[in-house]
């Protein structure tokens, strides 16, 4: 664990199943003292004061900004450069921002257009860590706990500002790690987005065929365990799909060749291949689990 000065007052612009989970992790640290939160709707914004992730509501992210010394951006990635230029006159000079966006190239882009002065002191993040679930109801406390967290910060990137975010994060439990936002972009494309387009694009066509009452009716643990990430919020995803649109293509074009080939395999009856494939894939999935319980 670090030891991280605490942040007195944080503007939390959305408040979130991701930003809220960061304050409460923070709150239990006790590394934060006012946080002022920042949403579209007061309905939302109520749940999160009942819940004692925010002391202070406003619909105006202006307000939410002033006087803080730490800025959380944790909106749809689609939202995140009008954000960053409405409240860019607004920050105090030595503010440090940072965002939790799952892609990077497009935030960083979006900083550098919008903040000017201010994008020194922005630090791009992201914590690999969430559910299907949304809003301020779902956040919690434990949610990035032996979690990984991407910074993924430039060369002109404040690095007292990184430091101040990097230990914020593991003072949540999370371990950090650094990369470009190129190959950040790349990799989530592979593991996370990827997955993602599968799930939604199953469901969207299972429930299109005509005998669909038929088939969801004899679904069971598969399908839910397969399916589960379909149930993410629509806004949130179709802004990923847009903001790592090429990394996501590239992916999908490699995933829908060797879908094509085990189609192939199974078509022919290629029992050796097909079972070889199974093999390899249970093999990888079992290493992958034992670094998550390691
Ligand atoms: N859900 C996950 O698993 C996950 C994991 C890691 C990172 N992320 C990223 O975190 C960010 C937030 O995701 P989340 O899961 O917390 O979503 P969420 O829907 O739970 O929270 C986002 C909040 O932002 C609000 N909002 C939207 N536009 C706004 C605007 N212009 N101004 C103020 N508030 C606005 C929404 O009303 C909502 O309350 C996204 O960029 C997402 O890519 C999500
Ligand atoms: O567990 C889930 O439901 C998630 O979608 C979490 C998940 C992922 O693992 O793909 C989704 C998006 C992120 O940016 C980070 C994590």
């Amino acid at each position: 664990m670090s030891t991280v000065g605490p942040v007195k007052r944080l503007a939390l612009i959305g408040v979130g199943l991701i930003g809220g989970s960061w304050v409460l992790g923070l709150r239990r640290a006790g590394l934060v003292s006012t946080v002022v939160g920042c949403g579209r709707s007061m309905a939302n914004l109520d749940t999160a004061r009942e819940r004692g992730i925010i002391d202070d509501a406003t619909t105006d992210p202006r307000e939410a900004v002033r006087g803080a010394d730490l800025v959380v951006v944790a909106v749809p990635l689609g939202a995140v450069g009008p954000v960053l230029a409405t409240v860019r006159d607004d920050l105090a000079p030595d503010a440090v921002i940072t965002d939790v966006g799952s892609a990077k190239a497009s935030v960083l882009a979006d900083a550098a257009e919008a903040l000017g002065e201010h994008s020194a002191r922005f630090v791009p993040g992201h914590p690999i860590a969430g559910n299907e679930k949304s809003g301020a109801a779902a956040a919690f406390p434990e949610l990035f706990d032996n979690r990984r967290v991407i910074l993924t910060p430039e060369d002109s990137t404040d690095t007292v500002a990184v430091e101040r975010v990097a230990g914020l994060w593991e003072a949540v439990g999370a371990s950090v790690a650094r990369m470009s936002a190129a190959h950040h972009d790349d990799v989530l494309a592979a593991t996370s987005h990827l997955p993602h387009m599968l799930a939604y694009s199953l469901v969207d066509t299972l429930s299109r065929w005509s005998d669909r009452d038929e088939v969801f009716a004899y679904a069971a643990g598969g399908f839910r365990d397969f399916t589960r990430i379909a149930s993410s919020d629509p806004e949130m995803w179709r802004d990923i799909c847009l903001a790592n649109r090429d990394a996501l293509v590239v992916a999908m074009d490699r995933y829908m060749a060797d879908l094509s080939e085990l189609r192939e395999q199974v078509r022919a009856g290629d029992a050796a291949a097909i079972e070889n494939l199974f093999r390899h894939a249970r093999e990888t999935r079992e290493r992958f689990m034992a670094t998550l319980e390691s």
